[in-house]
C-alpha cells in the first residue's frame, strides 16, 4: 500500500488547558522528530506524520510516549470525485493485501470536522457503494470483518483502515525529572518504564557491589538501559554508576550483620537524593512492592527510607509479581533481567524482615553512615 502520511491520535494531551495542550503536543512533535525523519503538520488535535520511511516510522511509533493510537493513511480532497478514485486505489491495496475479497463483511466509517455539503452518513453511504460496486461484498455496520475510516477535515480527506494501538501515556520530558534506582532485576526497569510512561526524565542510577557483585550486573544493567532508550526518543536515559563496595564493606564491620540490606538500600536513596539536588531531580524512584520478597516488608521498605526528605516514587507498590513480569516481558527487558547476574555476597545468612526504625537509627550512627555517604559520594 503505498500510504502518504500517518495520523497520531492522543488521549490524555486533549483533556489539558489550551496552553498546556500545545506545550505538550509540540513536546511530543519534538520527541517524534528526534528518532523519525518526518514533516509535521498539527491540526485540530491531530498529528499528521509525513514520513520518508514508512516502515521505520510505524516501528517507532510504538515507542513513542503521549500517542494512544496512530493510522497510515492515504489523503485526498474532500469532494465525491477525489474521495472516489482515492477510495477505489485503497480498496485495489487491499485487495492486494489479502484484507478484502468479494465476501468481506464491511463498513466505512466516516467522520466530519467543517462545513460540506454533505452530512458524515451520506459521505459513508457513497463510499460503501463504491466499495459495493468495485467488489460486491456485503455491508455490515455491526459485525464488520473490516472496516475502513473515512475521516473529512475542511478540505482535506483521509482513509485508513488500521488504528494500531500506541503506548500512551504522556510525553516524556513534560513532567520533570527523577532519579530510578536501577537494578538488574525484574522489577526496577518496569518501574522505571512506567514513570517514562508517565512523562518524566529518567537518569538511571545503578550501584555497582563490586567486589560482593559481580562484572555481569553492571553489564545486565546497561543492556537493560540501552532496551529502555528505545522509550526515550527525544529525552535520553543519563546514566549514573555509583561505586558501593566500600559502602557495603562499612556496613558489614560497623554495623549488625542482620541490618546489612536495611543500611544498603537506606544508603542508595541518601546517594540517590544527593545526586537528585545535583541534577536537579524532583524525586527518587524504586521497584519496590509490598511483600513481594522477604527484605519487602512494609516495615523494612518504611525503615529503609527513614531520614530521606525526597519523594520516594515506587509505581510498582500495588502489583503482583506476575503483573509486574507481563509488562517486562511486553517492552523487552525480561529476558536481560532473567541472566543471572551473580547476586551479592554481602547479603547475610539471615536479613531483617521487620526492621525497627529506632534499630536502623542507631545502626546508622555506628556506622557513621552520612559520613561514609558523603565519602562514597565525592569518590564517585
Ligand atoms: N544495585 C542496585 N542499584 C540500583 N538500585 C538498586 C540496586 N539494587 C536494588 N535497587 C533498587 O532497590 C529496589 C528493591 O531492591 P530489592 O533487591 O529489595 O528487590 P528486587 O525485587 O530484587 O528488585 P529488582 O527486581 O528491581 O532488582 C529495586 O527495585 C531497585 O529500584
Amino acid at each position: 500500500m503505498d500510504y502518504d502520511l500517518v495520523i497520531l491520535r492522543y488521549g490524555e494531551i486533549g483533556l489539558k488547558s489550551s496552553k498546556v495542550r500545545s506545550r505538550f503536543e509540540k513536546k511530543l512533535v519534538k520527541n517524534i522528530r528526534a528518532s523519525i525523519d518526518c514533516e509535521v503538520d498539527r491540526n485540530q488535535g491531530r498529528i499528521y506524520l509525513f514520513p520518508k520511511d514508512f516502515e521505520e516510522c510505524l516501528s517507532k511509533l510504538n515507542k513513542i510516549f503521549g500517542i494512544v493510537s496512530y493510522s497510515p493513511a492515504i489523503s485526498t480532497y474532500s469532494n465525491f470525485e477525489d474521495i472516489k478514485s482515492t477510495l477505489s486505489d485503497y480498496v485495489d491495496g487491499l485487495v492486494e493485501l489479502g484484507d478484502i475479497d468479494s465476501k468481506t463483511k464491511f463498513a466505512i466509517k466516516c467522520r466530519r470536522v467543517g462545513k460540506h455539503d454533505f452530512s458524515s452518513q451520506q459521505m459513508a453511504a457513497f463510499c460503501g457503494s463504491v466499495v459495493v460496486e468495485k467488489l460486491g461484498c456485503p455491508v455490515d455496520l455491526t459485525n464488520p470483518e473490516l472496516t475502513i475510516y473515512v475521516e473529512i477535515r475542511d478540505d482535506d480527506a483521509f482513509i485508513y483502515h488500521e488504528k494500531i494501538e500506541g503506548p500512551g501515556g504522556l510525553p516524556l520530558g513534560t513532567q520533570g525529572k527523577v532519579i530510578s534506582l536501577l537494578s538488574s532485576g525484574i522489577d526496577s526497569p518496569v518501574a522505571t518504564y512506567l514513570m517514562m510512561k508517565r512523562g518524566c526524565e529518567v537518569v538511571a542510577l545503578h550501584f555497582d557491589g563490586a567486589p560482593f557483585t559481580q562484572p555481569k550486573a553492571v553489564e545486565n544493567v546497561e543492556k537493560i538501559i540501552e532496551k529502555l532508550q528505545e522509550y526515550a526518543s527525544g529525552v535520553p536515559i543519563k546514566t549514573r554508576i555509583i561505586k558501593y563496595g566500600d559502602y557495603l564493606q562499612k556496613c558489614k564491620d560497623d554495623a549488625p550483620e542482620k541490618l546489612t540490606c536495611v543500611l544498603c538500600k537506606s544508603g542508595m536513596y541518601k546517594l540517590a537524593e544527593k545526586l537528585a539536588e545535583d541534577m536537579g531531580a524532583l524525586a527518587i524512584v524504586d521497584g519496590s512492592s509490598v511483600g513481594q520478597v522477604a527484605s519487602q516488608t512494609l516495615s523494612n521498605i518504611l525503615a529503609t527510607r527513614y531520614g530521606v526528605e525526597m519523594p520516594i516514587l515506587s509505581p510498582l507498590i500495588g502489583l503482583d509479581k506476575i503483573e509486574i513480569e507481563r509488562i517486562a516481558d511486553e517492552i523487552g527487558t525480561f529476558e536481560i533481567s532473567k541472566i543471572d547476574d551473580g547476586g551479592c555476597s554481602a547479603v547475610p545468612r539471615y536479613p531483617e524482615t521487620k526492621a525497627d526504625i529506632e534499630r536502623v537509627r542507631e545502626a546508622q550512627e555506628s556506622m557513621n553512615q552520612e559520613k561514609v555517604i558523603e565519602e562514597t559520594y565525592a569518590n564517585n
